[in-house]
């Protein structure tokens, strides 16, 4: 099959302090000649300054280190670069304390994840946590990269120990691709070229694995699945009884002529027209943003879903769903939160810790109710009104929440529909 020629591939790094993340970004923008000129002469500049023979790998990033540094106003990074085949774009998540609320943000539409090995430790703790979580978050592709072979004279037994270490606890979590790659980021083994050191390993080298990945199977097209954001009514001549509905489709297909459900009212209706930008069109898919017009006249507004007749989401108003607690307050119980499901908005309470996960044995507590920055529990939540909810392994958009402090309006967790 063809790869779909420029089609968008997002992938979030992972990996424990000098692990070496910076220096695989700079290697792969480097290698891959995705830096401007006068960027390049910048920093060619600075590493001879330095001292530095050829150039330091970790000022490509370094740009988003000062803006960490400074207070903090974002916690994700977002670096775009372009090759022939692809287009990407990696969430860098700063892999330090808050590791889980980075990942979690960075991660929840990552299409793969690249987990960073120090080949000199193997396995620790924080890889397992960042198993753990791109599992949780169903990220469908995993790279996980055995990093600075150089270190360990790029034996071909380091390597298959790890990825053995590896497998003995992945196994236990659901990932669908797991990709093992031996690289040295420094030097540049296996990131962009080929390694010369390791004639060992059959495998493609990081960039083309990521170039060569199928990504459009991993797309929900069955479940069709429609968030108003906002109802169109242009008050200009011609359009006296226009009334569009405008939104991003989450999952599914939708044509014109299509039998639709209007949730949570559960009017039905049929699709009279659809618009992609300015043009009309007989279907739209995921992830297009799109308005359509119906037949009927119906009361809709913001936060209402449009979905297929014969195949609807659940409505519910108590469900369980995997929590990442995301702030430095804990959580408070029986507060309310405003919860956000796509384009929904309501109030909610937790009303039950059901267990906390050991993201390190990966054992449940049932005791201890309490819920802190980077915890993971499932919970019981309830809601001041239905929400029409799909199971997160389903569909990553419509199976997911986040929860927002009323007083601060910080988003202080992200669930995953059970
Ligand atoms: N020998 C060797 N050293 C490496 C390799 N990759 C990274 N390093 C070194 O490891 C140290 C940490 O690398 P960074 O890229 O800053 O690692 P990091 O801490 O994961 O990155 P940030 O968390 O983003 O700062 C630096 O001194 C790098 O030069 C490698 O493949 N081989």
């Amino acid at each position: 099959m063809e790869i779909d020629k420029n089609q968008l591939l997002r992938f979030t790094t992972a990996g424990s302090v000098d692990d070496g993340k910076s220096t695989l970004i700079g290697r792969l923008l480097y290698d891959s000649k995705s830096i401007f000129e006068d960027q390049l002469a910048s920093i060619e500049n600075t590493s001879k300054q330095k001292g530095i023979d050829g150039v330091d790998l970790a000022l490509f990033t370094d740009g988003l280190k000062d803006e960490r540094e400074q207070g903090i106003t974002i916690d994700v990074a977002y670096r775009y670069f372009t090759t022939p085949k692809r287009k990407f774009i990696i969430a860098d998540t700063p892999g330090h304390i808050q590791y889980t609320r980075n990942m979690v943000t960075g991660a929840s539409t990552a299409n793969a994840a690249v987990i960073l090995i120090d080949a000199r430790h193997g396995v620790i703790e924080q890889t397992k946590r960042h198993a753990f979580i791109a599992s949780l978050l169903n990220i469908p592709h995993i790279i996980v990269c055995v990093n600075k072979m150089d270190l360990v004279d790029f034996k071909e037994e380091v390597f298959n120990d790890i990825r053995q270490q590896f497998e003995a606890f992945s196994s236990k979590l659901l990932i669908k691709d797991i990709r093992f790659i031996p690289i040295s980021a420094l030097l540049g083994d296996n990131v962009v070229n080929r390694s010369e050191n390791m004639p060992w390993f059959q495998g493609s080298p990081m960039l083309s694995e990521l170039e060569n990945m199928h990504i459009s199977s991993d797309t929900n097209k069955i479940d069709a699945r429609f968030a108003v954001q906002t109802v169109l009514r242009p008050q200009r001549e011609g359009f006296i009884d226009y009334r569009g509905y405008a939104g991003r489709i989450a999952s599914g297909i939708y044509r014109v002529g299509d039998e639709i459900t209007v949730l949570p009212s559960g009017f039905t209706s049929k699709i009279k027209s659809i618009n992609a930008g300015e043009k009309e069109v007989r279907e739209a898919f995921a992830p297009m943003s799109i308005s359509m017009t119906l037949e009927d006249d119906i009361d809709i507004s913001r936060g209402d879903m449009i979905v297929k007749t014969n195949n609807q989401p659940e409505l519910l108003q108590e469900f369980d769903v995997m929590l990442c607690w995301l702030n430095n307050e804990q959580a408070k119980p029986r507060t309310k939160y405003t919860i956000q499901h796509t384009s929904n908005e309501q109030k909610a309470m937790i009303k039950d810790v059901v267990y906390k996960i050991d993201i390190n044995t990966y054992d449940r507590d049932t005791d201890d109710k309490s819920l802190k920055m980077n915890d993971i529990a499932r919970v019981k939540i309830r809601t001041t009104h239905r929400l029409m909810l799909d199971s997160y392994r389903d569909n990553r958009n419509t199976g997911s929440i986040t929860l927002i402090d009323e007083a601060t309006k910080e988003t202080v967790a992200a669930g995953m529909l059970v």
